[in-house]
């Protein structure tokens, strides 16, 4: 048995394409395009690439890009003194940190300070708390592509048991209610589970973001379950290559033999995070302008 590849690449061109449309109609009703500013402090590559890649994929969907690239020992009240000046200037709808943050600064207080409404990675308290709680909310890029592909491929997610391999803010938290509020049986493990392989194959969907290359292994996961690894771990290079390869925390190979479908890496579900950044853009835009956006626009 082969398992299905799920395709992340096509479900953000279809996802952008949306946003495009939505974009181009905010400009018409608001008379401004909806803008999207990305705070980077540091010279972490992966997070440089990552920036790059939003302000160019903001251009292209028809929105406004604001970049802010700081030193990497910018200090605390510098960094929140910018963020409240995005709060306040009207031509921004959506505002990112990009993270990990450089370690001198705590990234909790820095979240904090970004307006609940303009906060398109929904990690603020106010808008973490909105998800617990099943308020209308945004939601952190990642898992809200996972639950997207999760909802196109299943429909209904009622009574599925489903296990998240991770805890962090940006990525387990946010999944695990997600999955919650989709009436899933969710069980939260993490580097301190006991019996990983044992829990993981009871579960009908397995969403791993650990950042452990290939860790899960595919003898541990059900029959037919539908795999979304979250991980981008890039491998050591083997002689004669100049990068190492970019891996999953699921040995993906031994998967496919196992499960019934799977996200790549890459090419899976990092792939629709820039598209679901857009699309939480837009929907922030249309309610910073009091424009109705019918609830299954987007
Ligand atoms: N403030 C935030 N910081 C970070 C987030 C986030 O959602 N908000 N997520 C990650 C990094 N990230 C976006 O910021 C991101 C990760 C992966 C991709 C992506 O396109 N992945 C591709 C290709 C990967 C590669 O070649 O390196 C894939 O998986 O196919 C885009 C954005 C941490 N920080």
């Amino acid at each position: 048995m082969s398992a299905e590849i799920i395709d992340g690449k096509a479900f953000a061109a279809d996802l952008r394409a949306k946003v495009g449309t939505l974009a181009a109609e905010f400009e018409k009703r608001a008379g401004r395009r909806a803008g999207l500013a990305v705070v980077l402090v540091g010279q972490d590559a992966a997070s440089q690439v990552y920036v790059a890649a939003k302000g160019k994929a903001t251009l292209a969907a028809g929105m406004a890009s604001f970049e802010h690239r700081l030193p990497a020992d910018t200090d605390q009240d510098t960094l929140i003194a910018l963020i409240q000046r995005l709060n306040e200037d009207p031509t921004v709808d959506g505002i990112l940190t990009q993270l990990p943050l450089p370690k001198h600064l705590d990234e909790k207080t820095v979240i904090a300070a970004i307006d609940p409404d303009k906060d398109v990675d929904g990690i603020t308290p106010v808008n973490a708390g909105r998800l617990v709680l099943g308020m209308d909310a945004p939601v952190s890029c990642t898992p809200l592509g996972c639950l997207m592909i999760l909802r196109q491929r299943l429909g209904d997610l009622s009574g599925l048991d489903a296990v998240v391999v991770g805890r962090s803010i940006l990525f387990g938290k946010p999944m695990a209610q997600l999955l919650l509020a989709a009436n899933c049986t969710v069980t939260m493990a993490h580097s301190r589970t006991r019996n990983l392989p044992e829990v993981l194959r009871r579960a009908d969907i397995v969403v791993a973001a650990i950042g452990q290359p290939e860790f899960i292994r595919g003898d541990w996961l059900k029959p037919g379950a539908i795999v979304l690894d979250g991980g981008i771990n890039r491998l050591p290079p083997r002689e004669g290559e100049e990068k190492g390869r970019l891996v999953g925390d699921v040995a993906f190979e031994e998967a496919l033999d196992h499960v019934g479908a799977i996200t790549p890496v890459p090419g899976g579900v990092g792939a629709t995070t820039i598209a679901v950044l857009l699309r939480n853009a837009i929907v922030a835009a249309y309610a910073n302008a009091d424009i109705p956006l019918g609830k299954d626009s987007i």
